[in-house]
Formats: structure tokens, sequence, C-alpha cells
């Protein structure tokens, strides 16, 4: 049976199944998007946002482009896709991944989120705040990172997580969709980072001064002053 489109799924109260690759995109790299296209074929999802984080509180501030320069990276990587670029969370006044989600949830009540992270994230997923909070929330989809995956498989969340864990099969028939629920995506590995791109091109934001982003989500326009605006329509 041929699916709705998402818009109409939207009108009628069917459930949009959205994954959420949280990060800092300092800048987007096509690691990110190869990742969220696999992500999203294999678990049939409707769409991916890439949560652009204001500010992770797990990382120093220092060497951070604007979130303006960052949004404007994302959106541009994420072109032709079904990947929408957002900064939802400065909008939600949310620094933490728990907050975000329970935002989220309370907002989109027609929309069925899923959490996705590289194997570096779930390495030291035990550091976020309320962790098991937010595994009860959503599902959680960690993809394959080379360097990472050793770190990320003896790492304490996975030992609390290994009982919840289920098979690709059974999210994408939504039969396993519920929390706690973890399963590994295992593509090509990409050894792209955002830490080699600031090595090659450490200038890159001087390409987004003073750029207008607009956010895939919200359609607020982030201004390189920092200040928010709401487009028209
Ligand atoms: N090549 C990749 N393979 C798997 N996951 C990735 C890859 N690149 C990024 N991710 C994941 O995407 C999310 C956002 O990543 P982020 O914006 O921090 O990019 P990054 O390349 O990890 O940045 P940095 O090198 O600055 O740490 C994180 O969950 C991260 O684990
Ligand atoms: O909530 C937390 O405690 C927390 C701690 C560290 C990272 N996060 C989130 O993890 C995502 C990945 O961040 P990053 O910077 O590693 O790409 C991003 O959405 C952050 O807000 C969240």
């Amino acid at each position: 049976m041929a699916r709705a489109p998402v818009s109409t799924r939207l009108v009628t109260g069917h459930a949009v199944y959205t994954g959420l690759l949280g990060g800092s995109f300092n800048p987007a790299h096509p690691g990110h998007r190869r990742i969220s296209k696999f992500a999203l074929d294999a678990l049939a999802l409707d769409e991916v946002w890439w949560l652009v984080s204001p500010g992770n509180p797990l990382k120093p501030a220092a060497g951070m482009a604007p979130l303006a320069a960052r949004l404007a990276s994302a959106s541009r990587m994420a072109r032709g896709t079904r990947i929408r670029a957002t900064a939802v969370e400065r909008d939600l006044h949310t620094r933490y991944t728990v907050d975000t989600l329970r935002a989220l949830i309370r907002r989109y009540p027609n929309r069925r989120f899923l959490w996705l992270m590289g194997a570096d994230n779930l390495a030291q997923f035990h550091r976020w705040r309320a962790w098991r909070m937010i595994a009860r929330m959503v599902p959680i989809a960690v993809i394959a990172r080379p360097g990472h995956d050793s770190r990320a498989v003896f790492s304490p969340a996975m030992r609390w997580l290994g009982p919840y864990r289920t098979s690709v099969t059974r999210l994408r028939n939504r039969i396993g969709w519920q929390a706690p629920a973890l399963v590994m995506l295992r593509f090509d590995p990409d050894t792209r980072s955002a830490t080699a791109v600031r090595l090659k091109h450490p200038n890159w934001a001087d390409a987004y001064v003073d750029v207008q982003a607009l956010d895939g989500v919200t359609r607020r326009v982030i201004g390189g002053s920092g200040v928010l605006r709401k487009t028209k329509g």
C-alpha cells in the first residue's frame, strides 16, 4: 500500500515517524547526510530532523561557530532530502536532550520520535542529564562510527540498554517501536567528522557571516545578529 505524503498524514492524524539527530553541526558534513539517509531508509522513517544545538552542555563554547552559521551549513547539506535542519531547541529554550524531547513530544503529538546518534555519543551517553529517562521516552538507534564502536559496546549506557536491544526489522514494522528500545545500525563505516573539516577549513564559518538561516521546522529566520524573527506565511 502506498504511504500518504507527510503533509497529508499530519492533517489526518496518522503518525509521522521522525528520527532526531542532535548535534553541534560545527559544520554539517557529508557524513551526517549519508548516515541520516541510511537511517531514513533502514527504519522507514518519514523524516529526520537535525537538531542543531545552541550549545552541547558537555562541549566547550570556544571554537563553536554561531548558531546561524551552523544551521545554514546544515540546511545546505540537507538540501533535496527528507532531512530538515532546525534550531528548535533555541525556540524551546532547552539545552538538555531530556527537556527537548519532553517539549517536542508535547508540541508535535502526531509525531513518533526516535533518537539517532553515532557510537561516539553512546560511549558517553551515561554522562547526559537523566539519560535513563531519555531512553524511556523514545527508541534509540546507534550508528556505528569508525574508532568508537568498542568504547560504545562496553559503555555503562550499553550495559543498561542491552536487555532492550531490538532489530531493525521490528522497528521498521513498528512492532518494536517502544521505549526503551535500542537498535544498532551498521552501514559502511563513514570516517568523516566535523573535526576533520575544521582542521582543513578552520575559517569555514566566514562563508556564513551575517547569514540569515531559515529553520526547517519552525520556519523562523535566525539572523547573524542572533535575533529570531518569524517568516510570513
Ligand atoms: N561519520 C559519522 N558516523 C556516524 N555518526 C556520525 C558521523 N558523523 C557524525 N555522527 C553523529 O552525528 C551526530 C552529530 O554529530 P556532530 O555534529 O557532533 O558531528 P561530529 O562529526 O561528531 O563533530 P566533531 O568532530 O566536532 O565532534 C552525533 O550523534 C555523531 O555521533
Ligand atoms: O542532555 C545532555 O545532557 C546532553 C549532553 C551532551 C550532548 N547532548 C546532545 O547530544 C547531541 C550531540 O551533540 P554533539 O555536540 O556531540 O554533536 C546534541 O543534541 C546535544 O545537545 C545532550
